[in-house]
């Protein structure tokens, strides 16, 4: 049977099992507004059944997802939809939030419970939209703490308008059931005469609320600047890397693959000023001394750049612990970034991170790659993504070619960045600053040969900062 003749098979049965409970009833009856309705759906009853309840908020999640909506968070419109909310929430590990009618009047005075990100999205659970009044209210609440709304779902649609009603204030509404179709079922399996369809028919056509003649609202997510994600940050480093983006206008980091201390550090005295960070690959170094880390920790400081050590570290937690702290290189003592591959498993990061937490150092994950062929995609990415947020006091990021994230405190950034040149012969791929930035949301971009293989390495520095720092404003505003 097709996915979507079991998905209506599932429907035909609740609304029969709704009628038989009476959630849906038949008659004369008088609404919160005043008007005389003779259907009415009293949906309060069916936490009294337990498997009707799970079928329900299954339901809900499975319209949700067919539609294809986003979100981080569910909030059920109170009262009777919270316990749906709270089964799907449970169900499908998507964290819940609750809004109060009124707000306490004692401690916190909150009126949305739960923890939740500023600008991140929340899906609205409802048991019957009538107006879409009450999708509206919650959303309104929700809103005015910084989340965004632009999905809700509801078990029963009256088809009095609500949808279009909500489709205005830019929130897109699906049902698992619309009062047309629960008539057609209901007639199907002979529960109510047809004299009764035709008369809530005749209701439906006659108490429809109108569609205003305003277009649509637009929302989206608030982009939020460099200094605002910094603000929301709980590590010291990205906190850091956020303020120096915003204070120099930089969102580039040069990438150092140079094989002399001398090279590296005349370069990183060029392009300083245009940079937030510095990227160096410390085993293509072929005269390493402590002399250097202390030159190049005094141009970080000079020029106010990071230092990112791109390691990718790759192997069990307890070898890892020995190539980040030991050795000739002893990266942990002077690399403020280090990143790391998740193939392992989350014993690399255990391993790194009893090394660097100490030392306020932070971590990439390497979720995706720029190079061709490369199999950091797919499930891969989404558990590397996963990864990182079960280790939020460590990683502050991505290694991607887009955005994989909407936490603000996670930094995105991506290599394969050139303002000429599609590859390199060898696999690696170049998008444009502009590209990065803007259509693959990069928040950093690295650049390497770009810049150093320039005959002249500030200048170069200077056009690669301006062009990605235009493509970040660009972003704010549009
Ligand atoms: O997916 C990845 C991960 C890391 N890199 C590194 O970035 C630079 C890119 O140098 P270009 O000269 O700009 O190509 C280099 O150090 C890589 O090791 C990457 O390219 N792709």
């Amino acid at each position: 049977m097709r996915q979507a003749d079991k998905m209506s098979d599932r429907v035909e049965k609740l609304m029969l099992d709704l009628f038989d409970i009476e959630a849906v009833k038949f008659g004369d009856f008088t609404l919160k507004s005043g008007i005389q309705s003779p259907i009415y759906f009293d949906l309060r009853v069916i936490v009294s059944y337990p498997v009707i309840m799970n079928e329900v908020a299954e339901l809900l999640w499975e319209t949700t997802k067919t539609s294809g909506a986003k979100f981080a968070t569910v909030c059920g419109v109170p009262y009777t939809a919270l316990p749906l909310a709270t089964l799907m929430s449970a169900h499908h590990d998507v964290p819940m939030l609750i809004r109060r009618k009124e707000a306490k009047d004692y401690g916190t005075k909150k009126m949305i419970e739960g923890k939740f990100e500023p600008g991140s999205s929340c899906l609205i659970v409802e048991d019957v939209v009538t107006s879409g009044s009450s999708v509206k209210e919650t959303a309104e609440s929700l809103e005015s703490v910084g989340l965004v709304v632009t999905d809700a779902v509801v078990l029963l649609d009256r088809e009095q308008g609500g949808k279009q009603k909500l489709r205005e204030a830019g929130i897109a509404l699906q049902s698992i059931c619309g009062t047309s179709q629960l008539l057609r079922i209901l007639r199907k399996h002979e529960k109510i005469p047809e004299s009764v369809a035709e008369q809530v028919r005749d209701f439906v056509r006659n108490n429809t609320f109108p569609p205003s003649q305003e277009p649509p609202v637009k929302k989206s997510r608030k982009i939020l600047s460099y200094r605002e994600r910094g603000d929301l940050c709980q590590h010291p480093v990205a906190k850091q890397l956020f303020g120096i983006m915003e204070s120099k206008k930089s969102n580039l980091a040069v990438s150092a693959d140079l094989c002399t201390t001398a090279q590296i550090l005349k370069l990183a005295d060029e392009v300083g000023p245009h940079i937030c960070m510095l990227k160096t690959h410390v085993d293509i170094i072929s005269d390493f001394s402590a002399e250097f880390v202390q030159s190049l920790t005094e141009l970080a400081n000079r020029h106010e750049f990071l230092i990112f050590e791109d390691r990718k570290f790759a192997d069990i937690g307890s070898t890892v612990q020995h190539q980040y702290r030991d050795g000739l290189f002893q990266i942990a003592d002077w690399a403020h970034l280090i990143n790391a591959h998740s193939l392992p498993g989350a014993g690399v990061l255990e391993g790194l991170k009893q090394v660097g937490l100490g030392k306020q150092r932070a971590c990439l994950l390497i979720a995706e790659m720029s190079s061709q062929g490369n199999l950091a995609t797919g499930e891969y990415t989404k558990a590397t993504v996963k990864m990182a947020e079960e280790h939020q006091d460590f990683v502050v990021g991505f290694i991607s070619q887009s955005q994989l994230s909407d936490n603000p405190a996670f930094i995105h950034m991506t290599p394969g960045v050139q303002l000429s040149g599609l590859g390199d012969g060898l696999g690696q791929q170049y998008v444009s600053p502009w590209d990065a930035v803007v259509t693959r949301r990069a928040d950093v971009i690295i650049v390497g040969r770009g810049v150093y293989k320039d005959p002249d390495p500030a200048t170069a520095a200077q056009s690669y900062q301006t062009a990605a720092f235009q493509a970040y404003q660009h972003r704010l505003t549009n």
